[in-house]
């Protein structure tokens, strides 16, 4: 049996980014990430804090904690991680969810492809603007739209870019204007990941989306657009596992 690294499974709970916002659904948490995002507010999946809760699951073991915790009260399964792209072993995990009657959602950034990638039901690239230090491979992230595009009319392909200056709003129009026939999603950025008040978090975080608000107002490439705030941050803050 394939095993694939995994940090948390969680939910129900709703999707608070992105394309299916709002979406009922559980989520699996991968372990390990090939970037390392100066604000990543998922770093235990690859900085080493949490290597000792990574539990090696199969596809099977995960579908039972998925019962578990959300027996019949989930239609919809949502992969994160980490990088969930760079295990080829989630192949397995996603023939059974599909078998199951369960729509997937996987996160990624698109530094990696995957056939299995072609299965998902809402399929979220959100390659990373300046301020994570990170640089995109552009050919790389050409060649990974090119080959889900034309592969399976049922997918809903979405862009999203996560914004905190306005280095950040160029690089994400750029995206945006480089595949213009692609959803695209602008995210508030969160600064403040080790904010314990949540109160606090929501008036900074608000105050940054009508900033975010005003400056797609003011340009006509953001014309077809959607902006976000992290609805799970406004709701929870900063707690892990919601
Ligand atoms: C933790 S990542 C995991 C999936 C994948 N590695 C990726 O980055 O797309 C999930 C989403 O959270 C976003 N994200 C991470 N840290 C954030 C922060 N501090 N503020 C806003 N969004 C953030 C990422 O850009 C990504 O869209
Ligand atoms: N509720 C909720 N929505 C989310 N959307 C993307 C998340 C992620 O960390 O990938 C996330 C998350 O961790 N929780
Ligand atoms: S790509 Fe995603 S998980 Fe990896 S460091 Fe960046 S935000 Fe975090
Ligand atoms: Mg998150």
């Amino acid at each position: 049996m394939k095993k694939v690294p995994v940090l948390e499974i969680f939910g129900p709970t709703i999707q608070g980014e992105g394309m299916v916002i709002g979406q009922k659904t559980m989520f699996i948490r991968t372990a390990g990430c090939d970037y390392s995002c100066s604000w990543c507010d998922s770093a235990f999946t690859w900085d080493g804090s949490a290597k000792d809760d990574i539990r090696q699951m199969t596809a099977e073991e995960i579908w039972s904690k998925l019962i578990e915790l959300g027996d019949d009260r989930f239609s919809h399964v949502t992969i994160s991680g980490g990088n969930p792209a760079l295990l080829a072993n989630l192949s397995e995990l996603i023939g059974l969810l599909k078998e199951k009657g369960k729509k997937i959602a996987i996160e990624t950034q698109g530094s990696k492809y995957q056939e299995w990638l072609k299965d998902i039901d809402d399929l979220t690239i959100s390659p990373k603007p300046p301020s994570s230090g990170m640089i995109t491979d552009f050919e790389k992230l050409d060649q990974i739209i090119e080959k889900l595009r034309n592969s399976n009319q049922q997918q809903s392909i979405s862009l999203k870019v996560v914004v905190f200056d306005t280095t950040d709003l160029q690089y994400a129009k750029d995206v945006h204007l480089r595949y213009p026939s692609i959803p695209f999603y602008l995210q508030v950025g969160n600064e403040d990941i080790h904010e314990a008040e949540t109160n606090k978090l929501v008036q900074t975080l608000l105050e940054k989306y009508e900033t975010l608000i005003d400056q797609v107002i003011e340009d006509k490439e953001l014309n077809n657009i959607r902006v976000l705030p992290q609805l799970h941050t406004l709701v929870w803050g900063n707690k892990r596992g919601v």
